[in-house]
C-alpha cells in the first residue's frame, strides 16, 4: 500500500487489455499503478502508444523486469497464453496477488492444457493454487485467492448464458449447442491474414470448428456447476465489429418448463449479481459496449422443447479486463462495483 491506495502493475499494457486495464484502473479510487510494462516499447510513455490517454497517463512503459523487484499487492498479466506461465513461475515467491488473463491456469491439468493448447504446460504447481475468476460463480474462493485465472471472453458469455440451468440440475445430457460471435479485438493488437481489413469487412465467417480452446474451458465449468461431466458443441465466428461478443445458446431441459419459470431460474440465480440482467428481449451487443454488464434473455421454446439463452458481453471488459478488476476487487476486500459502474455505450 502508498499513500492508502494499494499498488498495481500491469504487464502487457500494449496490448488492447491491458490498455483497458489502465483506463478502468487510472479511475479506481483504491489503486495506483506503479508500474506499466512493455519489452517492445519499454522507454516510451505509455500515451506515445495509446494517444487517448495524453495528459492522463503519460507514465514511461518499463521492462516488466522492474516488477521483480518491486512490492506491488496486485500484479495484472495481460499477456498471451503460453507467455504468462513463465511470469507465474518466476514470480511464484512474491506476496503480490497475481490476475492472469491467459488461459494458463484456468483448465484443471496440465495433460488437458497440453491436449487443448498443445504446448506442456511449464508451472504445474499453478493448478492447484488458481481459481478461476468467474466472480458471479466463485467470488467467495476468489476472494481468498492469491492466482486468478480470468476467463476467457466466449467462456464468460456462454457460462453465463446457461449457469443457472446447469447449477438446477436442468440441463438434459448432451445437448448443449453454443453459437458465439466476436468482435476482432478478441484476437489481440497484432495483425494477421485472418484480421486484414479486408478478409474481415463485410464479411462473417467461422472458425476453430470443433477444436476451439474455449470448448473444453466451458465444459469444465458446466461440469462444476452440473456436477457431471459435460460436453458442449462450441463454434465461435468473428464479426466485423471492434468488439462485442454474442452467445446464442441452445438446449434441452430433463422437464418441461415455460417463459415464467424459466424468467425466475435466472432472476433467483443472479439475484445480488450486480453485473448480471436478466432481459425480456434478445439483447444486442451495443447494449453492452464500454461497460461490465453481462445482458441475458432466456427464452423458452414451447414448440420445441427448448432453452435459447442469447447473451451479450464486451470482449474486452466483462470478457477480460473489467472482469480482472471485479477479481481485485473481490482479493483486496472492497466493494465489489468500485470503478465498474460505466453506462454502456450507444449508439
Ligand atoms: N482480447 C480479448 O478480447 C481477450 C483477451 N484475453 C487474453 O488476455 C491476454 C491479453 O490479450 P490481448 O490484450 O488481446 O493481447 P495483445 O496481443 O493485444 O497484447 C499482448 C501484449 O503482451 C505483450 N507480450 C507479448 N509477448 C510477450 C513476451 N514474450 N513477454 C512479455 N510481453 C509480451 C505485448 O506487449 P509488448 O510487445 O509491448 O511487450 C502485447 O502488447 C491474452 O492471453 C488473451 O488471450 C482474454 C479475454 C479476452
Ligand atoms: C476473435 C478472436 O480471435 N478471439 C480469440 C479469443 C480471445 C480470448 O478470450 O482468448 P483467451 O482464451 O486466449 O484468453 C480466439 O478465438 O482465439
Amino acid at each position: 500500500m502508498e499513500n492508502d491506495k494499494y499498488t498495481i502493475g500491469i504487464v502487457g499494457a500494449t496490448g488492447f487489455t491491458g490498455s483497458e486495464l489502465a483506463r478502468l484502473l487510472c479511475q479506481h479510487e483504491n489503486v495506483t499503478i506503479k508500474h506499466i510494462t512493455s519489452e517492445t516499447h519499454k522507454g516510451k510513455l505509455f500515451s506515445d502508444l495509446h494517444p487517448q490517454f495524453l495528459g492522463i497517463l503519460d507514465q514511461k512503459l518499463e521492462s516488466a523486469d522492474v516488477i521483480g523487484d518491486s512490492e506491488l499487492d496486485v500484479i495484472f498479466l495481460a499477456l498471451p497464453h503460453g507467455v504468462s506461465m513463465d511470469f507465474v513461475k518466476k514470480w511464484k515467491h512474491k506476496k503480490s496477488k497475481i490476475i492472469d488473463l491467459s488461459g494458463d491456469f484456468r483448465l484443471s491439468s496440465p495433460e488437458v492444457y497440453k491436449d487443448w493448447y498443445q504446448k506442456d504446460h511449464v508451472f504445474v504447481e499453478g493448478f492447484e493454487n488458481a481459481v478461476y475468476g468467474q466472480p458471479e460463480l466463485f467470488a467467495e474462493q476468489i476472494k481468498k485467492s492469491s492466482l486468478v485465472a480470468n476467463p476467457g471472453c466466449y467462456p464468460t458469455a456462454s457460462i453465463l448464458s446457461l449457469a443457472p440451468l446447469f447449477a438446477a440440475g436442468l440441463i438434459e445430457e448432451g445437448s448443449v449447442i453454443i453459437d458465439a460471435k466476436s468482435g476482432l479485438t478478441g484476437a489481440g493488437v497484432k495483425a494477421n491474414d485472418t484480421t486484414h481489413f479486408s478478409n474481415v469487412n463485410e464479411n462473417f465467417k467461422a472458425y476453430g470448428v470443433g477444436v476451439h480452446r474455449h470448448t473444453v474451458e466451458i465444459e469444465e465449468q458446466f461440469s462444476i456447476l452440473g456436477k457431471s461431466n459435460v460436453q458442449v458443441q462450441f463454434t465461435p465466428h468473428l464479426l466485423p465489429i471492434d468488439r462485442g461478443i454474442l452467445a446464442t445458446s441452445y438446449a434441452k431441459t430433463t422437464r418441461k418448463l415455460d417463459q415464467e419459470s424459466l424468467n425466475s431460474i435466472y432472476n433467483d440465480f443472479y439475484e445480488g449479481k450486480p453485473f448480471v440482467r436478466i432481459r425480456k428481449i434478445a439483447p444486442a451487443i451495443k447494449d453492452v459496449r464500454g461497460s461490465h454488464y453481462c445482458d441475458i434473455f432466456p427464452f423458452w421454446d414451447e414448440r420445441t422443447g427448448r432453452v435459447i439463452a442469447i447473451s451479450t458481453i464486451d470482449n474486452l471488459l466483462k470478457g477480460a479486463a473489467s472482469q480482472a478488476v471485479h477479481n481485485m476487487n473481490l482479493i483486496l476486500g472492497l466493494e465489489e462495483k468500485t470503478g465498474l459502474e460505466q453506462i454502456p455505450l450507444r449508439p
